[in-house]
């Protein structure tokens, strides 16, 4: 029986999850498990305590702001968010809203279907289904099962990607994109940088869609969602359902009308219906020489039911150099980070598990 099977050795377990493709949705169906098997237990250092996280109230930036008497301010709240948190929530998106309903159902979907037809459906181009982040390099894996969708045309979107979720996903996918260029450019201005569109396109010219899923879990205070870390790209555009979970570090003290909490904190990006979740990712930090801050973010289960996540990665093509802008390091009088080519920097990441904000070690220039 898979349960006993599953329970009794590592690395069968491996094998059932990563190996053989049945997740960790696979797992919670087929081994009826009371508690998260060993494998998920993390050390209690990356343990998530629900109990003391205090929740950020902040209201989301009206981006239709933008195009009107406010624009000024809006612009001050997005840099503002940039150089604090590394994270702001949007409304007036101009993603609708009954897309991002359609995107959470769809991932539903494609999360129930047997394993054999999620395999199935990502052996193909440009598409990837998985679980935890990087198995192989994780001491203890991650509550998550994800598919991956990489952008390089509409025709292999529609030709490659699941049927069951690809219409939505490169809708989402498109008009997500387009508001973040709009905010690249917005946060470039704000440097002093001049960029032309050429130049932004570069920067969110590799796209990719992820619909995450993190399975109802017995012990949501051992193990994590989705481990400490950054994301690597210019910036993430994050659709997340009503469950909650998710977390972002303090790197400063913030003592506002809506949060007082300590640098070193974690606190809750709440869900707010219709709002999307904008992250800066390690290539703007790098560009704006440590001005905009990545935000570190991490994940936690939920008991009683599973969570969705809908990330778009805009990130900076992969021939492209990154490196800090020389506006910027004129006025800092020093470069914090050495030029990367962007390729290089995604082998990076993807070859370490998840560990904070390490990933920027990679182009960091150590005094
Ligand atoms: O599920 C979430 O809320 C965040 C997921 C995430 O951080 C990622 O996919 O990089
Ligand atoms: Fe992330």
């Amino acid at each position: 029986m898979a349960s006993t099977l599953l329970l009794d050795s590592a690395n069968s377990l491996y094998d059932f999850v990563v190996r053989n493709g049945n997740g960790v949705k696979g797992l919670v169906e087929s081994a009826g498990i009371s508690q998260v098997p060993d494998r998920y237990i993390q050390p209690p250092q990356e343990r998530i305590n629900h109990v003391s996280t205090p929740q950020l109230n902040l209201p989301p930036i009206d981006l239709s702001k933008l195009h009107g008497p406010h624009h000024d301010q809006a612009v001050a709240e997005i840099a503002g968010a940039a150089h604090t948190l590394g994270f702001f929530q949007v409304v007036n998106h101009g993603v609708p809203l009954e897309l991002l309903e359609a995107l959470k159902s769809a991932a539903h979907k494609f999360f129930s279907m047997p394993p054999e037809e999620k395999k199935a459906a990502a052996c193909r181009t440009n598409v990837k289904y998985g679980t935890s982040f990087a198995p192989e390099k994780e001491q203890a894996l991650e509550w998550k099962d994800y598919v991956s969708m990489s952008y390089t045309t509409d025709e292999d979107a529609l030709q490659y990607w699941p049927s069951l979720c690809k219409g939505v996903a490169l809708e989402y996918l498109k008009l997500s994109t387009k508001m973040a260029r709009e905010i690249v450019g917005i946060l470039m201005e704000n440097l002093g940088a001049k960029v032309d569109e050429k130049k932004i396109e570069g920067l969110v010219g590799y796209k990719m869609v992820n619909m995450n899923y993190y399975p109802e879990c017995p012990n949501p205070e051992l193990t994590v969602g989705v481990g400490r870390h950054s994301d690597m790209g210019t910036l993430t555009i994050l659709l997340q359902d009503e469950i909650g979970g998710l977390y972002v570090k303090l790197e400063q003290d913030i003592k506002c009308k809506y949060a007082s909490a300590s640098k070193g904190d974690w606190i809750e990006i709440p869900p707010i219906p219709g709002a999307l979740v904008i992250n800066i990712g390690d290539a703007l930090q790098i560009m704006s020489n440590g001005r905009y801050r990545s935000g570190e973010h991490r994940v936690r289960a939920a008991r009683e039911q599973s969570r969705v996540s809908v990330p778009v990665f805009t990130m900076p093509n992969p021939t492209e150099k990154i490196g800090p802008l020389p506006e910027v390091v004129e006025k800092d009088g020093k470069a914090g980070y050495r030029e990367i080519v962007f390729q290089d920097y995604m082998n990076n990441f993807f070859t370490n598990a998840h560990e904070g904000k390490k990933s920027l070690d990679f182009a960091a220039i150590i005094m």
